[in-house]
């Protein structure tokens, strides 16, 4: 059977929470290694109405399905029950599923039919906190879509944006599917499923945030500005005819998608080279949306104290993507001397990396001079978003947050900075480090592990990011992708083993 798989990578606000959700500002996005695979096959038979099963069977009974019927401009999706399904609704998987038919329809006037569609959708492990094993405290099962003895409600998620992702490959997968889009080889294809898993994402949430996520599914890591939100004006709160909404979303006839002063922007993004991100869930949580909200409030209330505040947040964001294309610029210019910078700064906490300077050769100060800055500009960014917090009464970075990021850059070796990403709050963690090794990475994560005051839970080494490195080039698959036969098969396996 031939089955089309389209995969999107997980996220990472490394900076610009909050800022982003102003056209103004930048956030600095990364894509992650670990992704969400949306498989979609069909029988050959097309019919007048049509029936589309939805599995994602990493989970306890999990399935949907939906009656699919049609008139001239109008998809209708009719939910069946599933004899023990843990829920007859899913509004992600529905409303994507909505769109990206709405947009086959309006493509595809006069002779319009749909056959039967089966959907499978996955998430690498990481998206979703695994059970600890008993022994190591790690929560590697080695198992590629390890099957989670929970369902969707109550699993925890680990802030990798599973949502976004899966609306992504969910919409991408359709609209190749069945409109042989070529996102590949054709910008303008890759637009439309941005724009049209933009629309679904915001609808699904019931509203519209900065989109950083869905973009970064799609673009893969890179300097983001929003889309303006009148792109979807609108759209959003009517059920358009599908002619209608397809002229909405689809680019290139004039819409605000494509035009300078609405469109979202995307410039190139790298970690430094020969650097690694890693990441840790914190189990406590926090809701995003009521700490967005109060922030919101504050800058609203205290205009003057937010605008100097954000000013200077927006110059360090801006300043630490310019330290990282420098230090991408020296690796290619010299990428020995580099390594052996690299090599020097790992054996030593970034508190003692000024030290180097009497030890380096002053021909390559501006290398190490390019990773004693970033450190630094992480640590001002961290500074700068608890201050924001505070004013703003709401904890970005907490007390107990900051006690550990502390605590793992002076007592760990190499540690270049980390933060909490995104809105920050008791999600999750980050470190980027130049200690690339398994074993230097196990020294971080074996404090992250054993820390006591809150239950903080490594991510896999397959949910790293690392910066570009000759070894790994090729491995990383950045953004939207389409899986060829073979790829398809394997991931096929790994479903059903
Ligand atoms: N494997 C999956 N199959 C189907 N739907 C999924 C799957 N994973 C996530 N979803 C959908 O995404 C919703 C979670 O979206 P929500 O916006 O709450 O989280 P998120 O912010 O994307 O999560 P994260 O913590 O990963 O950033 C789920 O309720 C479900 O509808
Ligand atoms: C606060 C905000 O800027 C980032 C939220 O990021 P995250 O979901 O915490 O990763 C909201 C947004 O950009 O939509």
């Amino acid at each position: 059977m031939q089955r089309t798989v389209v995969s999107c990578p997980g996220k990472v606000l490394l900076a610009g929470g909050y800022l982003v959700l102003d056209r103004a500002h930048q956030g600095l996005v990364l894509a992650t290694t670990s992704r969400f695979y949306t498989f979609v096959s069909s029988t050959a038979a097309a019919h007048s109405s049509a029936t589309i099963t939805v599995t994602a069977s990493q989970f306890e009974r999990e399935q949907w399905q939906y009656a699919v019927s049609w008139s001239d401009d109008h998809i209708s999706l009719q939910g069946i029950a599933v004899q023990g399904a843990s829920s007859d609704r899913n509004s992600f998987v529905e409303t994507a599923i909505r769109a990206a038919l709405q947009v086959v329809q309006a493509d595809r006037p006069g002779n319009w039919s749909l056959p039967d569609l089966q959907i499978h959708i996955v998430g690498d492990n990481d998206f979703y906190s695994q059970p600890r094993q008993a022994s190591s405290g790690s929560t590697s099962t080695g198992k590629k879509f390890a099957k989670l003895k929970e369902t969707l409600r109550t699993v925890h998620k680990t802030g990798l944006g599973s949502s976004a992702a899966m609306v992504t490959s969910l919409v991408g997968a359709i609209l190749v599917h069945l409109l042989q889009l070529d996102p590949t080889n054709s910008l303008s294809d890759k637009h439309y499923i941005h724009n049209v898993a933009q629309y679904a994402h915001s609808l699904a949430q019931g509203k519209i945030g900065s989109g950083f996520d869905v973009s970064s599914a799609v673009w893969g890591s890179h300097i983001y500005t929003r889309f303006d939100p009148a792109c979807l004006d609108n759209v959003l709160s009517e059920r358009l005819p599908s002619t209608q909404l397809r002229s909405r979303l689809k680019g290139g006839q004039g819409t605000l998608w494509d035009a300078p002063e609405t469109c979202a922007r995307v410039r190139p993004l790298a970690l430094p080279p020969l650097t690694c991100l890693c990441l840790a869930d914190v189990d406590t949580g926090s809701h995003t949306p009521s700490m967005v909200s109060k922030v919101l409030t504050w800058m609203r209330e205290s205009p003057e104290e937010a605008s100097e505040r954000i000013e200077q947040l927006d110059s360090l964001n801006e300043y630490l993507a310019n330290v990282f294309s420098h230090l991408n610029e020296s690796y290619e210019r010299s990428p020995r001397a580099y390594a052996s910078v690299v090599a020097a700064l790992r054996r030593l906490s970034s508190s003692r990396w000024h030290e180097s300077y009497t030890t380096i050769s002053a021909a390559d100060h501006d290398i190490l001079g390019g990773f004693i800055d970033a450190a630094a500009t992480t640590k001002a960014i961290r500074a700068s978003m608890k201050a924001m917090g505070q004013a703003a009464g709401v904890p970005i970075e907490p007390q107990e947050q900051t006690d550990i990021l502390d605590s793992c850059q002076t007592q760990c070796l190499g540690m270049i900075g980390g933060g909490v990403p995104g809105a920050g709050g008791y999600d999750a963690l980050w470190m980027l480090t130049v200690a690339t090794s398994d074993d230097s990475i196990a020294q971080l994560e074996a404090q992250w592990t054993a820390w006591r005051s809150m239950s903080v839970r490594p991510l896999s080494s397959a949910a790293r990011v690392y910066g570009p490195d000759q070894s790994r080039i090729d491995a990383v698959k950045e953004g939207l992708h389409v899986h060829d036969q073979q790829d398809v098969a394997q991931l096929w396996q790994a479903i059903l083993s």
